[in-house]
């Protein structure tokens, strides 16, 4: 049996034995923006060895997997495109797969290239993103801009750092106005772990649209199921032999939690010395050490929450 604070080579072997699918959190757990945690790239060869599947699994939603696949590659770090699964490409497969999104609607995006590139990957229609238009401020009070537009079927927001008013404006017309107009998130993270501390996440850049249209959005990405029920129907492995490993209490080791699968808590030691509690994700100080706890479901349930 796992013993829930790792501490010995013993242990960490157990759990590498009853492990066969590892699910890997991207930011704060492989790197920290540009820096890779020391000891990743042999932590995951020595995976690899085993037969272990590796699943790379971000809610960052700028990048495609083609495009994660450019960044691991520069980081040398050994991925396939096919093991990394982030919640643009999560978000295209639940559009175009779950909802079957109509082929004459169009989606709204708030959010950057990754975004995009997944929409058309999956042959779903979209405006706003890197459209230059939309990524300007607009003459105060001048509102004669935002013109009705029945072809959005879809107001779709992820991590977008040009975010703007014009963008929050026209999304909210849509979705105060296009009847039925789905209100996807690509994931709802508070904060975005690089450059040694903590910046505004995707769920602080979709906020105001929230509070302003009243409306509960979707989210695709961690802690929710449908994430997983993506990457599972794509890479068919049994929960029970899998492990999250994350640095986020609110969105990785949730997200475990949520789909049935054990987790793996990582920390890290702050440029400052003292430890950050996960729930704040871990920051730039490249050397992780692994105090590590392993949660599984069922002593889940006797956990206090
Ligand atoms: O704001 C965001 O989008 C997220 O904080 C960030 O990108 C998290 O990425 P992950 O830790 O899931 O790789
Ligand atoms: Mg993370």
């Amino acid at each position: 049996m796992v013993p829930p604070i790792l501490s010995t080579p013993e242990h960490y072997l157990e759990l590498i034995d009853s492990t066969d699918t590892f699910l890997l959190d991207c930011d704060g757990v492989i790197y920290h923006g540009p820096v890779v945690v020391d000891g990743v790239r042999e932590v995951l060869a020595l995976l690899r060895a085993k037969g272990k599947k590796l699943i790379f699994v971000t809610n960052n939603a700028r990048k495609s997997r083609a495009m994660y696949k450019k960044t691991f590659d520069k980081l040398n770090i050994e991925v396939k495109e096919e093991e990394i699964f982030g919640s643009a490409y999560a978000t295209a497969v639940y559009l175009s797969k779950v909802l079957n999104f109509p082929k004459d609607k169009r989606v709204y995006v708030i959010g950057e290239q990754g975004i995009e590139d997944e929409l058309t990957a999956v042959g779903i229609s979209h405006c706003g993103g890197t459209d230059p238009e939309d990524r300007v401020f607009i003459p105060s009070g001048d509102f004669s801009l935002f013109k009705p537009d029945p072809s959005i079927g879809a107001v779709l927001c992820g991590f977008d750092m040009y975010v703007n008013y014009k963008k929050y404006a026209k999304a909210f017309s849509y979705l105060r106005d296009n009847e039925g107009c789905h209100f996807i998130l690509t994931n709802q993270d508070a904060t975005f772990p690089t450059d040694g501390t903590l910046f505004p996440g995707s769920g602080a850049m979709s906020a105001p649209l929230v509070f302003a249209s009243k409306k509960k959005p979707t989210i695709v990405g961690k802690p929710n199921t449908l994430m997983m029920d993506a990457i599972i129907a794509e890479h068919h492995f049994d929960p029970k032999r899998a492990l999250m490993i994350g640095d986020n209490l609110s969105t990785d080791i949730e997200f475990g939690h949520n789909s049935g699968v054990r987790t793996l808590l990582v920390m890290a030691e702050l440029p400052r010395g003292n430890r950050y509690s996960a729930t704040r994700q871990a920051t730039s100080c490249p050397t992780l050490w692994l105090r590590v706890s392993v949660i599984s479901p069922c002593s889940r349930n006797n956990d206090a929450r």
